[in-house]
Protein backbone atom coordinates (compact mmCIF):
# COMPACT_ATOMS: atom_id res chain seq x y z
CA UNK A 1 0.00 0.00 0.00
CA UNK A 2 1.57 3.70 -0.70
CA UNK A 3 -0.42 6.19 1.06
CA UNK A 4 -0.10 10.23 0.43
CA UNK A 5 -1.76 12.58 2.94
CA UNK A 6 -2.03 15.92 2.38
CA UNK A 7 1.09 16.22 0.14
CA UNK A 8 2.06 19.79 -0.81
CA UNK A 9 5.77 20.19 -2.81
CA UNK A 10 6.78 23.86 -3.65
CA UNK A 11 10.19 25.01 -5.28
CA UNK A 12 10.31 28.33 -4.81
CA UNK A 13 7.43 29.93 -6.40
CA UNK A 14 6.29 26.95 -7.86
CA UNK A 15 3.89 24.68 -5.98
CA UNK A 16 4.09 21.33 -7.99
CA UNK A 17 2.01 19.36 -5.67
CA UNK A 18 -0.81 20.74 -3.39
CA UNK A 19 -2.77 19.58 -0.85
CA UNK A 20 -2.91 15.77 -2.76
CA UNK A 21 -4.37 12.51 -1.11
CA UNK A 22 -4.60 9.40 -2.07
CA UNK A 23 -3.95 5.56 -1.39
CA UNK A 24 -2.73 3.13 -3.51
CA UNK A 25 -4.37 -0.30 -3.28
CA UNK A 26 -2.56 -4.15 -3.66
CA UNK A 27 -3.86 -6.56 -6.16
CA UNK A 28 -4.20 -3.81 -9.34
CA UNK A 29 -2.49 -1.63 -11.90
CA UNK A 30 -2.84 1.59 -10.53
CA UNK A 31 -2.34 4.80 -13.68
CA UNK A 32 -1.04 7.85 -12.18
CA UNK A 33 -2.45 10.17 -15.10
CA UNK A 34 -1.69 14.14 -15.69
CA UNK A 35 -0.55 16.58 -17.63
CA UNK A 36 3.12 17.44 -18.23
CA UNK A 37 4.45 19.27 -14.76
CA UNK A 38 1.49 17.96 -13.00
CA UNK A 39 3.53 16.64 -10.47
CA UNK A 40 3.78 12.97 -10.89
CA UNK A 41 7.61 12.93 -10.78
CA UNK A 42 7.48 15.04 -7.96
CA UNK A 43 5.16 12.87 -5.41
CA UNK A 44 6.87 9.53 -6.70
CA UNK A 45 9.71 10.96 -6.09
CA UNK A 46 8.24 11.69 -2.17
CA UNK A 47 6.82 8.80 -1.71
CA UNK A 48 10.66 7.52 -2.74
CA UNK A 49 12.12 9.20 -0.22
CA UNK A 50 14.15 11.66 -2.77
CA UNK A 51 12.54 14.37 -2.19
CA UNK A 52 10.93 16.15 0.83
CA UNK A 53 7.27 17.45 1.23
CA UNK A 54 6.90 21.12 2.21
CA UNK A 55 3.87 19.71 4.08
CA UNK A 56 1.97 16.43 4.54
CA UNK A 57 3.26 12.97 3.88
CA UNK A 58 3.55 9.82 1.87
CA UNK A 59 4.24 6.04 3.14
CA UNK A 60 5.01 2.61 1.99
CA UNK A 61 3.85 -0.19 3.70
CA UNK A 62 2.67 2.06 6.16
CA UNK A 63 6.56 3.60 7.28
CA UNK A 64 8.10 6.83 4.87
CA UNK A 65 10.63 5.25 2.84
CA UNK A 66 13.48 6.47 5.09
CA UNK A 67 12.46 4.58 7.59
CA UNK A 68 11.82 1.12 6.00
CA UNK A 69 14.09 -1.74 7.64
CA UNK A 70 14.52 -3.00 4.27
CA UNK A 71 13.69 -0.64 1.43
CA UNK A 72 14.70 -2.78 -1.74
CA UNK A 73 12.47 -5.71 -0.82
CA UNK A 74 10.11 -3.59 -0.05
CA UNK A 75 9.24 -1.38 -2.77
CA UNK A 76 10.98 -1.42 -6.33
CA UNK A 77 11.10 1.58 -8.69
CA UNK A 78 11.94 3.05 -11.95
CA UNK A 79 11.89 6.61 -12.63
CA UNK A 80 14.31 7.34 -15.55
CA UNK A 81 16.28 5.08 -17.13
CA UNK A 82 19.54 5.71 -18.58
CA UNK A 83 21.40 6.27 -15.26
CA UNK A 84 23.98 3.53 -15.69
CA UNK A 85 27.16 3.84 -16.19
CA UNK A 86 27.78 2.87 -19.56
CA UNK A 87 31.21 0.83 -19.48
CA UNK A 88 29.83 -1.35 -16.89
CA UNK A 89 27.60 -5.04 -17.91
CA UNK A 90 24.11 -5.30 -17.24
CA UNK A 91 25.31 -8.30 -14.83
CA UNK A 92 27.61 -5.90 -13.05
CA UNK A 93 25.38 -3.05 -12.92
CA UNK A 94 22.91 -5.12 -11.24
CA UNK A 95 25.30 -7.29 -9.01
CA UNK A 96 26.46 -3.56 -7.40
CA UNK A 97 22.91 -2.11 -6.74
CA UNK A 98 22.08 -5.88 -5.26
CA UNK A 99 25.17 -5.85 -2.78
CA UNK A 100 23.91 -2.26 -1.40
CA UNK A 101 20.11 -3.50 -1.49
CA UNK A 102 21.44 -6.47 0.98
CA UNK A 103 20.38 -8.71 -2.05
CA UNK A 104 21.90 -12.01 -3.07
CA UNK A 105 23.74 -12.43 -6.15
CA UNK A 106 21.36 -15.43 -7.23
CA UNK A 107 18.70 -12.68 -7.88
CA UNK A 108 20.68 -10.63 -10.70
CA UNK A 109 20.61 -13.68 -13.07
CA UNK A 110 16.50 -13.93 -12.58
CA UNK A 111 15.93 -10.89 -13.17
CA UNK A 112 17.77 -10.66 -16.20
CA UNK A 113 15.89 -13.68 -17.24
CA UNK A 114 12.65 -11.95 -15.97
CA UNK A 115 13.09 -8.86 -18.76
CA UNK A 116 14.87 -11.01 -21.10
CA UNK A 117 17.95 -9.63 -20.66
CA UNK A 118 20.01 -12.89 -20.33
CA UNK A 119 21.73 -12.93 -23.47
CA UNK A 120 22.83 -9.17 -23.53
CA UNK A 121 23.98 -9.78 -19.27
CA UNK A 122 27.62 -9.14 -20.04
CA UNK A 123 27.57 -6.19 -22.62
CA UNK A 124 28.47 -2.95 -21.93
CA UNK A 125 25.36 -1.33 -20.98
CA UNK A 126 26.64 1.92 -23.05
CA UNK A 127 25.52 0.27 -26.39
CA UNK A 128 21.83 -1.22 -25.39
CA UNK A 129 19.55 0.45 -26.73
CA UNK A 130 16.70 2.83 -25.04
CA UNK A 131 14.48 -0.28 -24.37
CA UNK A 132 16.97 -2.21 -23.65
CA UNK A 133 17.90 0.23 -20.46
CA UNK A 134 14.60 0.32 -20.04
CA UNK A 135 14.18 -3.60 -19.09
CA UNK A 136 17.51 -3.01 -17.56
CA UNK A 137 16.01 -0.56 -14.85
CA UNK A 138 12.77 -2.66 -14.49
CA UNK A 139 15.41 -5.36 -13.27
CA UNK A 140 16.65 -3.26 -10.83
CA UNK A 141 13.13 -2.40 -9.60
CA UNK A 142 12.45 -6.48 -9.36
CA UNK A 143 16.16 -7.01 -7.78
CA UNK A 144 14.45 -6.91 -4.03
CA UNK A 145 11.25 -9.53 -5.55
CA UNK A 146 9.09 -5.95 -3.84
CA UNK A 147 5.46 -6.51 -3.06
CA UNK A 148 4.99 -2.62 -4.68
CA UNK A 149 6.33 -1.21 -7.37
CA UNK A 150 6.68 2.32 -8.63
CA UNK A 151 6.87 2.70 -12.65
CA UNK A 152 7.64 6.00 -14.41
CA UNK A 153 6.78 5.82 -17.80
CA UNK A 154 8.25 2.03 -18.18
CA UNK A 155 6.92 1.65 -22.01
CA UNK A 156 8.91 4.66 -22.78
CA UNK A 157 11.38 3.42 -25.32
CA UNK A 158 9.67 0.29 -25.91
CA UNK A 159 8.45 -1.87 -29.08
CA UNK A 160 5.54 -3.52 -29.46
CA UNK A 161 7.03 -6.68 -28.21
CA UNK A 162 8.26 -4.88 -25.08
CA UNK A 163 5.25 -2.95 -24.35
CA UNK A 164 3.34 -6.25 -24.34
CA UNK A 165 5.54 -7.76 -22.01
CA UNK A 166 5.95 -4.85 -19.39
CA UNK A 167 1.90 -5.16 -19.35
CA UNK A 168 1.73 -8.99 -18.83
CA UNK A 169 4.34 -8.57 -16.18
CA UNK A 170 2.98 -5.78 -14.18
CA UNK A 171 -0.65 -7.96 -14.27
CA UNK A 172 0.81 -10.79 -13.09
CA UNK A 173 2.53 -8.77 -9.92
CA UNK A 174 -1.16 -7.16 -9.44
CA UNK A 175 -2.80 -10.67 -9.62
CA UNK A 176 -0.43 -12.23 -6.99
CA UNK A 177 -1.40 -9.28 -5.14
CA UNK A 178 1.22 -6.79 -5.26
CA UNK A 179 0.73 -3.10 -5.52
CA UNK A 180 1.72 -1.22 -8.40
CA UNK A 181 1.77 2.56 -9.13
CA UNK A 182 2.34 3.17 -12.86
CA UNK A 183 2.31 6.69 -15.20
CA UNK A 184 2.42 6.86 -18.72
CA UNK A 185 1.87 9.35 -21.44
CA UNK A 186 0.92 6.37 -23.49
CA UNK A 187 -3.36 6.39 -22.59
CA UNK A 188 -4.06 3.07 -24.92
CA UNK A 189 -1.60 1.36 -23.34
CA UNK A 190 -2.97 2.68 -19.63
CA UNK A 191 -6.22 1.82 -20.75
CA UNK A 192 -4.88 -1.99 -21.60
CA UNK A 193 -3.01 -2.27 -18.40
CA UNK A 194 -4.27 -0.06 -15.23
CA UNK A 195 -7.35 -1.18 -12.63
CA UNK A 196 -7.69 2.15 -11.39
CA UNK A 197 -6.93 5.41 -11.64
CA UNK A 198 -5.24 8.56 -10.15
CA UNK A 199 -5.35 11.31 -12.08
CA UNK A 200 -3.83 15.18 -11.23
CA UNK A 201 -3.92 18.42 -12.58
CA UNK A 202 -1.33 21.31 -11.71
CA UNK A 203 -0.39 19.16 -8.31
CA UNK A 204 -4.27 18.48 -7.73
CA UNK A 205 -6.02 15.79 -7.38
CA UNK A 206 -8.94 15.37 -10.51
CA UNK A 207 -9.94 12.10 -10.03
CA UNK A 208 -9.44 8.56 -7.93
CA UNK A 209 -11.53 5.68 -9.01
CA UNK A 210 -11.66 2.48 -11.29
CA UNK A 211 -10.59 2.96 -14.50
CA UNK A 212 -13.70 1.53 -16.24
CA UNK A 213 -15.59 4.13 -13.50
CA UNK A 214 -13.55 7.21 -14.84
CA UNK A 215 -14.52 6.48 -18.59
CA UNK A 216 -18.09 5.81 -18.10
CA UNK A 217 -18.84 8.97 -15.52
CA UNK A 218 -17.20 11.38 -18.14
CA UNK A 219 -18.52 9.48 -21.51
CA UNK A 220 -21.84 10.32 -21.03
CA UNK A 221 -24.47 8.03 -22.96
CA UNK A 222 -24.27 7.99 -26.69
CA UNK A 223 -26.00 5.67 -28.67
CA UNK A 224 -25.76 4.77 -32.51
CA UNK A 225 -29.56 4.00 -33.92
CA UNK A 226 -31.17 2.83 -37.00
CA UNK A 227 -34.72 2.41 -38.14
CA UNK A 228 -37.76 1.28 -39.76
CA UNK A 229 -38.75 5.13 -39.36
CA UNK A 230 -36.06 7.26 -38.31
CA UNK A 231 -37.64 10.51 -38.63
CA UNK A 232 -40.63 9.08 -36.28
CA UNK A 233 -37.80 7.70 -34.03
CA UNK A 234 -36.54 10.54 -33.86
CA UNK A 235 -39.53 12.80 -32.59
CA UNK A 236 -39.91 10.10 -29.92
CA UNK A 237 -36.38 10.32 -28.28
CA UNK A 238 -36.25 14.05 -28.42
CA UNK A 239 -39.78 14.47 -26.82
CA UNK A 240 -37.66 12.07 -23.91
CA UNK A 241 -35.20 14.82 -23.68
CA UNK A 242 -33.04 13.26 -26.02
CA UNK A 243 -30.02 15.02 -28.25
CA UNK A 244 -30.59 13.33 -31.69
CA UNK A 245 -28.40 14.02 -34.78
CA UNK A 246 -28.93 12.33 -38.03
CA UNK A 247 -25.44 10.58 -38.53
CA UNK A 248 -25.44 8.34 -42.11
CA UNK A 249 -27.70 5.91 -42.37
CA UNK A 250 -29.38 6.14 -38.75
CA UNK A 251 -28.71 8.59 -35.43
CA UNK A 252 -26.69 9.58 -33.19
CA UNK A 253 -28.54 9.67 -29.72
CA UNK A 254 -26.92 11.38 -26.77
CA UNK A 255 -28.74 11.48 -23.42
CA UNK A 256 -30.36 8.94 -23.50
CA UNK A 257 -28.87 4.96 -22.36
CA UNK A 258 -29.66 1.82 -24.82
CA UNK A 259 -32.21 0.34 -23.54
CA UNK A 260 -34.02 3.76 -22.74
CA UNK A 261 -34.11 3.84 -26.15
CA UNK A 262 -34.56 0.26 -26.75
CA UNK A 263 -37.54 0.91 -24.37
CA UNK A 264 -39.01 3.81 -26.73
CA UNK A 265 -38.79 1.91 -29.87
CA UNK A 266 -41.14 -1.04 -28.63
CA UNK A 267 -43.33 1.41 -27.65
CA UNK A 268 -43.34 3.15 -30.33
CA UNK A 269 -43.80 0.25 -32.35
CA UNK A 270 -40.52 0.97 -34.96
CA UNK A 271 -38.20 -1.75 -35.03
CA UNK A 272 -34.81 -1.05 -34.94
CA UNK A 273 -31.88 -2.26 -37.06
CA UNK A 274 -28.99 -1.04 -34.90
CA UNK A 275 -28.18 -0.01 -31.39
CA UNK A 276 -24.77 0.71 -30.70
CA UNK A 277 -23.88 2.04 -27.40
CA UNK A 278 -20.64 4.54 -28.50
CA UNK A 279 -18.30 3.74 -25.58
CA UNK A 280 -15.47 6.78 -25.34
CA UNK A 281 -11.70 5.67 -25.33
CA UNK A 282 -9.64 7.01 -22.07
CA UNK A 283 -7.83 9.22 -23.95
CA UNK A 284 -10.88 10.78 -25.35
CA UNK A 285 -12.34 10.99 -21.22
CA UNK A 286 -8.15 12.13 -20.58
CA UNK A 287 -8.02 14.80 -23.06
CA UNK A 288 -11.62 16.50 -22.10
CA UNK A 289 -10.64 16.86 -18.61
CA UNK A 290 -7.65 18.33 -18.44
CA UNK A 291 -9.22 20.83 -21.20
CA UNK A 292 -12.33 21.49 -18.95
CA UNK A 293 -9.60 21.67 -16.05
CA UNK A 294 -7.14 23.95 -17.94
CA UNK A 295 -10.58 26.41 -19.09
CA UNK A 296 -11.25 26.54 -15.18
CA UNK A 297 -7.92 27.14 -13.98
CA UNK A 298 -7.80 29.99 -16.55
CA UNK A 299 -11.02 31.48 -15.33
CA UNK A 300 -10.16 31.23 -11.66
CA UNK A 301 -6.72 33.06 -12.27
CA UNK A 302 -8.52 35.78 -14.52
CA UNK A 303 -11.38 36.86 -11.90
N1 LIG B 1 13.73 20.32 -8.68
C1 LIG B 1 12.81 21.20 -9.12
N2 LIG B 1 13.04 22.53 -9.03
C2 LIG B 1 12.12 23.42 -9.44
N3 LIG B 1 10.92 23.09 -9.97
C3 LIG B 1 10.65 21.80 -10.10
C4 LIG B 1 11.57 20.78 -9.70
N4 LIG B 1 11.01 19.55 -9.93
C5 LIG B 1 9.80 19.81 -10.49
N5 LIG B 1 9.59 21.13 -10.60
C6 LIG B 1 8.37 21.78 -11.12
O1 LIG B 1 7.26 21.20 -10.47
C7 LIG B 1 6.19 21.00 -11.39
C8 LIG B 1 5.81 19.51 -11.42
O2 LIG B 1 6.84 18.78 -12.07
P1 LIG B 1 6.83 17.20 -12.22
O3 LIG B 1 8.12 16.84 -12.90
O4 LIG B 1 6.56 16.59 -10.90
O5 LIG B 1 5.59 16.96 -13.16
P2 LIG B 1 5.20 15.65 -14.01
O6 LIG B 1 3.74 15.49 -13.83
O7 LIG B 1 6.06 14.51 -13.61
O8 LIG B 1 5.53 16.10 -15.48
P3 LIG B 1 6.02 15.22 -16.75
O9 LIG B 1 4.81 14.46 -17.18
O10 LIG B 1 6.41 16.27 -17.74
O11 LIG B 1 7.15 14.37 -16.29
C9 LIG B 1 6.65 21.56 -12.72
O12 LIG B 1 6.20 22.89 -12.81
C10 LIG B 1 8.15 21.51 -12.59
O13 LIG B 1 8.75 22.50 -13.40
Amino acid sequence: MIDVQNLTKRFGDTTAVENLSFEVGPGRVTGFLGPNGAGKTTTMRIVLGLDSPSSGAATVAGSAYRDLHDPMRTVGALLAAGHVHPGRSARDHLRMLAAVGGVGDSRVDAVLSTVGLADAASQRTGAFSLGMLQRLGIAAALLGDPPILILDEPVNGLDTDGIRWVRSLLRTFADEGRTVLLSSHVMSEMELIADHLVVIGAGRLLADEPLRDFIDRHSGHSVRVASAADVALGARLRERGAHVDVDGGGLLVRGLDARTIGGISVSAEIPLTELIPIRKTLEDVYTGLVEEHGRHRAKTEVY
